[in-house]
């Protein structure tokens, strides 16, 4: 497996863990988990910036729960949005969901989001266009020609698609070259993180053009490769899975699986990832656990070779100076503290918001 080298380093400026990437590389800075904290969340402006600059001009088609967040973003990071839906009163819904989602009202960014309802007319000059219509394959590729027919010949263009194929949707709107996967989470203008799916077919920089926008407007973006369900719901639906099973098999009710979920591992992730997390509890242990829960509750627990690999080398995470990250020197100690230090300021946090159910 890939091992990520000169990873948690406890200084947050220099430790943000690129990723593994899908072709391998792991170029861009994206600010993982582990170096988190330093911008704020969502539709941050662009003023004093010098770094990457939003795209000119956006297009987003489909103006319903995903749609109006996104075009949230943009219209908050100085970039003209039109928003598009079945017909213009939808759009407008679209638009008035902007107005209602901010905390002041604010008339600068509303009104950046142009409301169209005609996907031509919305494509038109248009830097990016975002497509966000029901999770409806056939609906999809008949909103994709519609694209590939009215968008500039040099507009990049991005699917919110949550598990298709993003080469069915390049197909439709027939400009495999310049079409990729924008995965956002809901609210689009709060959660950081917006997948980047990475086709076979998307021509150099789109990608890289793409990340550079978002980091723009304060978004953390991570690249994935064009598989089902790409990382994030791969990995959510996963355990949405496990907790149907759990409660099917009465386990636990719904309610104690929530709180399980939100006050142990959950209350983690907020801040660390899953092989951060390992690492640091030690893979040797992880890989005894996997083994027991492949015995007893089947092979969708079998322990990947990949984790067989790793601590069959001795290489158990950072008490023993390298696990999936190197962890050379004081990092471990370092990292330790700092996860306390993270951990009690989420602890507080949630206290003082009174939401510590
Ligand atoms: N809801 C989520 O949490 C979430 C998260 C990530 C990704 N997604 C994905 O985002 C996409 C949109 O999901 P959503 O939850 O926003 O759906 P939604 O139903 O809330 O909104 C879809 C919008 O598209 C419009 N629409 C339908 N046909 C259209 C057409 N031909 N032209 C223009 N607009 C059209 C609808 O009128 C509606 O306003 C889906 O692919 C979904 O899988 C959803």
């Amino acid at each position: 497996m890939t091992r990520q080298t000169g990873a948690p380093q406890g200084n947050p400026a220099a430790n943000r863990n690129p990723g593994t990437t899908p072709g391998g590389g792991t170029s861009h800075d994206v600010g993982a988990g582990w170096s988190a904290g330093a911008e704020a969340a969502g539709d941050a402006g662009t003023a004093g910036r010098t770094g990457p600059v939003p795209p000119r001009s956006v297009a987003v088609i489909g103006a319903g729960t995903m749609g109006h967040g996104i075009a949230r973003v943009f219209a908050a990071g100085g970039v003209p949005v039109r928003l598009a839906d079945r017909t213009v009163e939808l759009a407008r819904a679209g638009r008035d969901a902007i107005a209602a989602s901010l905390p002041e009202r604010d008339a600068t960014v509303v009104d950046l989001v142009t409301p169209v309802g005609d996907i031509a007319e919305a494509v038109t000059g248009a830097a990016l266009v975002i497509e966000a219509v029901p999770e409806d394959l056939a609906l999809k590729q008949v909103v994709w020609q519609a694209i590939g027919a009215h968008a500039p010949r040099d507009a990049t263009l991005a699917s919110n698609t949550s598990s298709y194929d993003i080469g069915l949707l390049a197909t439709a709107a027939g400009a495999p070259a310049r079409v990729l996967g924008m995965h956002w989470y809901n609210p689009a203008y709060l959660v950081p993180c917006v997948e980047v799916v990475r086709t076979a077919a998307v021509e150099p920089g789109r990608v890289e053009a793409v990340l550079g926008w978002l980091t723009a407007l304060g978004k953390r973006p991570a690249v994935t490769a064009n598989t089902a369900g790409f990382v994030g719901n791969r990995l959510q639906f996963a355990m949405v899975a496990e907790a149907f099973r759990c409660l099917a098999e009465g386990v636990a009710t719904a309610r104690d699986i929530d709180a399980i979920v939100r006050g142990s591992f959950g209350f983690r992730l907020g801040d660390y990832g899953p092989f951060e997390i390992a690492d640091l509890a030690g893979l040797d242990v992880y890989r005894a656990i996997l083994d027991y829960l492949a015995e007893h509750l089947g092979e969708r627990f079998a322990t990947p070779p990949n984790l067989v690999e790793l601590t069959a080398a001795g290489r158990y995470g950072a008490k023993s100076g390298g696990g999936v990250y190197e962890w050379p020197g004081e990092t471990a100690r370092r990292a330790r503290a700092d996860r306390d230090r993270r951990l009690a300021a989420r602890l507080n946090s949630i206290d003082a918001g009174g939401q510590n159910r």
